[in-house]
């Protein structure tokens, strides 16, 4: 079975896109996980798969899949090139989008620049709702990992993410810590790590373990979570430009109750076809 896919990235975040509007493309996860293989495979982060919806006033409905197999919630950086992809496919000639996910509708709008702002979501701070094991919302959490004490924020983007504040962002434990939070009994569905050094209050620096995939070079998710963390430990401002290794990200957020904006970049890089 022939199956065309296009590759985008956000960041270095990258991304299979599948357009499953006209097409009923289903894969398995041991498919899935042969895509997203780097050597075997095409090679990705996430595989996204973009699909009609009879919602009123919804334009689209965008699944996500992680590297390891697993539909996951939300994608911030696949949200963007979501948002590209159907406009550069011609499936829409809106330049504001309403996008249907598991955790709930998100809004890219294309920008004059080429850039997209996508309008994630109230953030979700309640540890039912992260889902974090926790008896009530705290700034930061304290966590045992392994024998060492840690302090986190933990929030959902519509899906989980454990913050943690670091010196430096070039020594940060990422692999060894980060790969542990991922897998940490009190998130009983996993969770994204990001470590975060605050530069001043309008400029961090941010790497992030995601869960599914690992070290990923950007993670817009990861990104909101780290500003809206860093905001109410009273570390930064409303808007915030966020430096990962793969590039920069331009997060706002208004306070509690309001929904997380970030702004950046989303770029096609080739189409093809996978024999399966
Ligand atoms: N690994 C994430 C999904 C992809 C998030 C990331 N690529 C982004 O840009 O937000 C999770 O398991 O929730």
């Amino acid at each position: 079975m022939q199956i065309a896919f296009t590759k985008m990235q956000g960041l270095g975040n990258d991304f299979i896109i599948f357009d499953n509007t006209s097409n009923s493309i289903s894969l398995t996860t041991e498919q899935i996980r042969f895509i997203a293989r780097r050597r075997f495979g095409v090679g990705c982060d996430q595989l996204l798969f973009v699909e009609a919806s009879n919602k009123p006033n919804v334009d689209f409905r965008y699944r996500i899949f992680n590297a390891d197999g697993e539909e996951v919630q939300q994608c911030g950086n696949g949200a963007r090139c979501f948002a590209r992809f159907v406009v550069d496919k011609g499936l829409t000639d809106k330049k504001n989008l309403v996008i249907e996910t598991h955790s709930g509708l998100i809004c890219p709008q294309i920008e004059e620049n080429g850039d997209i702002t996508v309008n994630m979501g109230v953030p979700r701070l309640n540890p039912v709702d992260i889902p974090f094991n926790a008896d009530k919302v705290e700034l930061q959490y304290p966590i045992m990992v392994g024998t060492d004490l840690y302090k986190i924020g933990a929030i959902s983007i519509g899906n989980p993410h454990a913050v943690l504040l670091v010196d430096s962002i070039e020594t940060a434990p990422v692999e060894t810590v980060g790969a542990k939070l991922s897998l940490h009994h009190r998130f009983p569905q996993r969770a994204n790590v990001s470590f975060m050094q605050i530069i001043d209050n309008s400029n961090i620096k941010l790497r992030v373990y995601e869960r599914g995939v690992g070290e990923t070079l950007a993670c817009g998710t990861g990104a909101c979570a780290a500003v809206v963390v860093g905001q109410r430990l009273k570390r930064l401002d409303s808007i915030v430009t966020v430096n990962l290794p793969g590039g920069q990200l331009q997060i706002q957020w208004a306070g509690p109750d309001a929904a997380v904006l970030m702004t950046g970049p989303a770029v096609h890089v080739f189409e093809g076809t996978i024999e399966l």
